[in-house]
């Protein structure tokens, strides 16, 4: 097992209790109400905006133009892909970004970039902005995997179209180029830096749990709908 499978074995079981949240459970059955959803919406917009500048410091790291086109291409498939699910719901839902922008992100999803961006920030170079931007994008290739596999009638609830995003083979093909790059990252770490690492991605899937947990709870400042 390289160092990357060891942290997502380290990770599996706090994933597993990611897909037991009740915001997870209501989404695998379609009982969740719109207003979480919309809740949980508005905070993964602000979300990505600040997962975007965790690249930032991956670039400000970065000893060579190779390291910093795959940072380029990583926030490009975050704009392209994520981006416009979140655009579709919204517009569903009439909030507009300019509604959502100004507001505060919610005291968990707060604690989440600010541990991201901290450890890009303090890190040595593209080991440690990795596992703090891996495990995002990796327990939600599982965790959606598993629940199309446990709930294959999530296919017919409104929340199928953001399911669908983490379930195809485009998305597994990006999550092994990310985990490729990310393995050669962490090739030969010092004893003291791997364990830094294998600490960031662990903080950082408790993070994704604490995000489902908030998200079962619905935003009460977002503008009602006409
Ligand atoms: C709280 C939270 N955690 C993870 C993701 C998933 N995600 C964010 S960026 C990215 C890579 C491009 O798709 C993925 C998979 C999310 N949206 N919100």
């Amino acid at each position: 097992m390289n160092f990357l499978e060891e942290c997502i074995q380290d990770s599996l079981p706090i994933w597993e209790s990611c897909l037991n949240t009740k915001f997870l459970k209501g989404v695998a059955d379609g009982s969740l109400p719109e207003e979480c959803f919309k809740g949980y919406i508005v905070d993964d917009s602000l979300y990505l905006r600040e997962y975007s500048k965790v690249f930032a410091w991956g670039m400000i790291h970065s000893r060579d133009m190779a390291e910093i086109r795959n940072y380029y291409s990583l926030l490009s498939f975050v704009n392209e892909s994520e981006d416009a699910t979140r655009r579709y719901y919204l517009k569903r839902y009439g909030i507009t970004d300019e509604e959502i922008q100004p507001l505060p992100l919610r005291p968990e999803n707060r604690a989440y970039v600010d541990s991201m961006l901290a450890a890009a920030r303090d890190g040595e170079g593209a080991a440690e902005c990795m596992m703090a931007c891996l495990p995002c994008m990796l327990s939600y290739g599982w965790i959606f995997g598993e629940l199309i596999r446990r709930s294959p009638g999530v296919e017919n609830t409104p929340y199928w179209p953001f399911v669908r995003d983490y379930a195809g083979n485009r998305y597994d093909a990006i999550c092994r180029a990310w985990a490729e790059f990310t393995d050669q990252a962490c090739q030969d770490l010092a004893p003291e830096r791997a364990k830094k690492c294998r600490e960031i991605f662990r903080a950082c899937s408790l993070h994704e749990l604490h995000f489902w947990e908030m998200s079962a709870h619905p935003r009460e400042d977002l503008p009602t709908s006409p």
